[in-house]
């Protein structure tokens, strides 16, 4: 069974307003699975609802399989960290762990010493968490995931705040937690460009419906280009573009530049659509596309 989480038709609906369109998503065993999406996107309410701190409106939830009533087991063997956990501040990582595996019934005492090791804070271990690193706080929250020893991790923006230290030491952790735990990871975040060297898939929300889902190896194919114009008539190449390919994702950028993100191979027929047109074409060159421009791209539609 490769599945490990599943929706069907998922949607939450917030006086009268649907946050969540019916949503069908599946994570797979072994991926490290991107959530983008702009604030107010529902990512947040979408990891709720598969944590169970939110019902849903409508819908089903599978975990490992399991749905309904079923579900209990298969919730413990995941690891959600949807909001920073409430940690003690005058409490040590190890006195904050140790709470919370009571609380959480984990038998082993000797668990909070591996997580510690894991999460490499077990030689800060006399630190109280109120002098803690932003880093250092969010490494705990993921140690405190990882207690019960999960099979899959969701994480909600848990670079959100970091310095660029605090970033790859997260970037360094979750990559390890996957190779060598084989542990199944979803992950939301903002911050695209991270993201890319993390994740190896990556999923598009945009007001609550997945607007696009790619391997890591698809969009590393997107990113390598985009088509760069410079055009004596910028509107009258926008309006071409639009009547030629109704689909076509451009920016309209100062100086007479314009550049499109999708239809990339078909460069040369654009180029002659603007020529056939008698569009002066001043320069017209393929450049790199990041994942930020792409996702903006998405969400955001043509800067018209
Ligand atoms: N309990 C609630 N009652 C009413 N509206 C809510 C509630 N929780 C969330 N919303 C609304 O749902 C939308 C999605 O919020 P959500 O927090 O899921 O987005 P998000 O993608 O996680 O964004 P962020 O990164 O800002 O947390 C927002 O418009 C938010 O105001």
């Amino acid at each position: 069974m490769d599945s490990i989480i599943q929706t069907y038709q998922l949607t939450k609906t917030f006086k009268n307003e649907e946050i969540i369109e019916p949503l069908d998503f599946t994570l797979r065993k072994g991926e490290i699975c991107a959530l983008i999406g702009k604030n107010g996107a529902g990512k947040s309410t979408f990891f709720k609802m598969l944590a169970g701190q939110l019902m849903p409106t409508t819908g089903d939830i599978q975990l490992f399989g399991k749905s309904g009533k079923k579900i209990g087991k298969s919730k413990k063997r995941m690891g959600f960290m949807i909001e920073t956990p409430e940690f003690f501040p005058d409490f040590t990582a190890t006195q904050n762990l140790e709470y919370f595996r009571i609380q959480r019934g984990v038998t082993e005492k000797k668990r909070i010493y591996e997580v510690l090791q894991i999460v490499d804070l077990a030689n800060q271990k006399k630190k109280r968490f109120k002098d803690y690193s932003m880093g250092m706080k969010q490494r705990l929250g993921i140690a405190l995931c990882l207690l019960s020893s999960p099979d899959c991790l969701v994480l909600d923006e848990p670079i959100n705040g970091l310095d660029a230290e605090g970033i790859m030491e997260i970037r360094k952790l979750l990559l390890k937690l996957n190779q060598e735990k084989q542990i199944t990871i979803l992950v939301s975040s903002h911050i695209l460009t991270e993201l890319q060297l993390l994740a190896t898939r990556f999923v598009f929300l945009k007001n609550g419906v997945i607007v696009d889902d790619l391997s890591k190896q698809t969009l590393d194919e997107k990113s390598k280009k985009q088509i760069h114009l410079k055009v004596d008539d910028v509107a009258k190449a926008a309006r071409l573009l639009e009547q030629g390919y109704a689909d076509i994702q451009y920016k309209i950028l100062p100086d007479h530049l314009i550049t499109i993100q999708n239809h990339v191979e078909e460069g040369g027929e654009i180029n002659r659509l603007l020529i056939d047109n008698e569009v002066f074409v001043m320069e017209f060159r393929m450049e790199a596309l990041n994942l930020e421009e792409y996702f903006l791209g998405l969400v955001e539609g043509n800067e018209k």
